[in-house]
């Protein structure tokens, strides 16, 4: 489209004369210019651990400390850095991460609904996938729902992965989110018939898994950065070494970030098999809550597209929580319009928007949780 200027060119930008231009240059901070960036696989006390010209000849690890000027901006596992220093990667070089490039996306967390500080856990992740048990651990919806609501609002699209369907036939658990536009992947072991692809689980329990689901889950992973949360026990660590081919318990360690040897409980991104540059998967092992007091309760609404409609015959003002008197949601549900779901929705939004801080302590938290 033209621009409404018309006929520009660069002459029109004038370049202001820098103020500071005269003074010396060792009071200037560096410029960075010579800085490379490499895409942060781990955080472990102190140390940031990157991938520098990746899926080129030259990919290596880089292991940085971060540099004072960055004071107490967050770096986490997605994060793009600028590193400079001994980026060389050689045993016991340590190079200084300088900068962090804008996030694409940013998934936070509170530790729980009523703490005011607000904790990064990845940056740059495109999907969030939420994977759960359809039995052994019993699936919770309350885990689901408030997954759905930290990926949308950190603009993050969902993807459920439910595991271990040879337990238990996942359909009632599915019933929920038939009205979603949320996608699902159902995964089990192998049955006699299946073709299987056998994994180990990070505590050395091996399970062979039916390959169409583990090939339904690659596909969702290509070209694509996706985290992956869910409860301990639900096959977690199984299918993301199967699909990425490191096996920790065993000692098998992973050709790009030695996962081997990690054993801190913080986030570690994983390069998906067989898939195109840029195909990450970031496992959380110390997420399994999502604290919601940084979300706004009219965006945790916004997880809820089966009843928000209902929303629009509620007064000003109205909450929709379990206080609410006249909240238009009540009709909704109870005219069948969420389906047969609709009232354990209704009762799931409610103590989503129940559970969390009032409006009066957001800004605060606000304040706190941007350090
Ligand atoms: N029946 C069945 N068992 C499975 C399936 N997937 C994994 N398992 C088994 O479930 C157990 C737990 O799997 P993990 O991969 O360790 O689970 P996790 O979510 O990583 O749990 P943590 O390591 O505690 O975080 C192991 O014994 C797996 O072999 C499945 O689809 N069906
Ligand atoms: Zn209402």
């Amino acid at each position: 489209m033209a621009r409404g200027t018309g006929g520009w060119d660069e002459s029109d930008v004038r370049v202001r004369p820098n103020k500071k231009g005269s003074r010396p240059r060792t009071k200037d901070r560096p410029a960075h210019e010579d800085a490379v960036t490499g895409r942060i696989i781990t955080v472990d006390r102190g140390r940031y651990t990157a991938i520098v010209d990746e899926d080129t000849p030259q990919e290596r690890i880089v292991t940085a400390a971060r540099a004072r000027e960055l004071r107490r901006t967050p770096v986490v596992a997605g994060d793009l850095v600028a590193l400079v220093g001994d980026v060389s990667g050689a045993p016991d070089s340590l190079a200084r991460l300088v900068r962090v490039n804008e996030r694409a996306t940013l998934l936070r967390r509170s530790a729980d609904d009523t703490d005011p500080v607000e904790r990064v856990v990845v940056a740059n992740a495109d999907q969030l996938v939420i994977v759960v048990a359809a039995a052994n651990p019993e699936p919770r919806t309350g885990f689901i729902d408030r997954a759905l609501v930290a990926a949308y609002d950190a603009g993050i699209s969902p993807l459920l992965c439910i595991t271990k369907a040879d337990l238990k036939d996942p359909a009632d658990l599915l019933a929920n989110y038939e009205h979603l536009d949320l996608e699902v992947i159902i995964s089990r072991t192998a049955q006699a018939e299946d073709t299987g692809v056998d994994s180990e689980s990070d505590d050395g329990l091996s399970a062979r898994l039916a390959g169409n689901a583990v090939e339904a889950l690659h596909e969702h992973l290509l070209g694509r950065v996706s985290v992956l949360v869910g409860h301990s026990g639900v096959g977690k660590s199984t299918l993301v070494n199967a699909l990425t081919g490191s096996r920790r318990a065993t000692g098998g360690v992973n050709a790009v970030t030695g996962r081997g040897r990690h054993t801190s409980s913080s986030a570690l991104a994983l390069k998906v098999n067989d898939s195109p540059s840029g195909s990450w998967i970031i496992d959380t092992p110390g997420i399994r809550s999502f604290g919601l007091a940084h979300v706004d309760p009219d965006r945790i609404l916004n997880a809820f597209p089966d009843l928000e409609p209902g929303t629009e015959a509620c007064e000003r003002g109205c909450r929709h929580d379990n206080e609410a008197v006249n909240c238009g949601l009540d009709a909704w549900v109870e005219s069948g319009q969420a389906g047969a779901a609709g009232p354990a929705r209704l009762a799931s939004l409610r103590r989503l928007l129940g559970s969390g801080m009032r409006t009066e302590n957001r800004a605060h938290a606000k304040e706190l949780g941007s350090q």
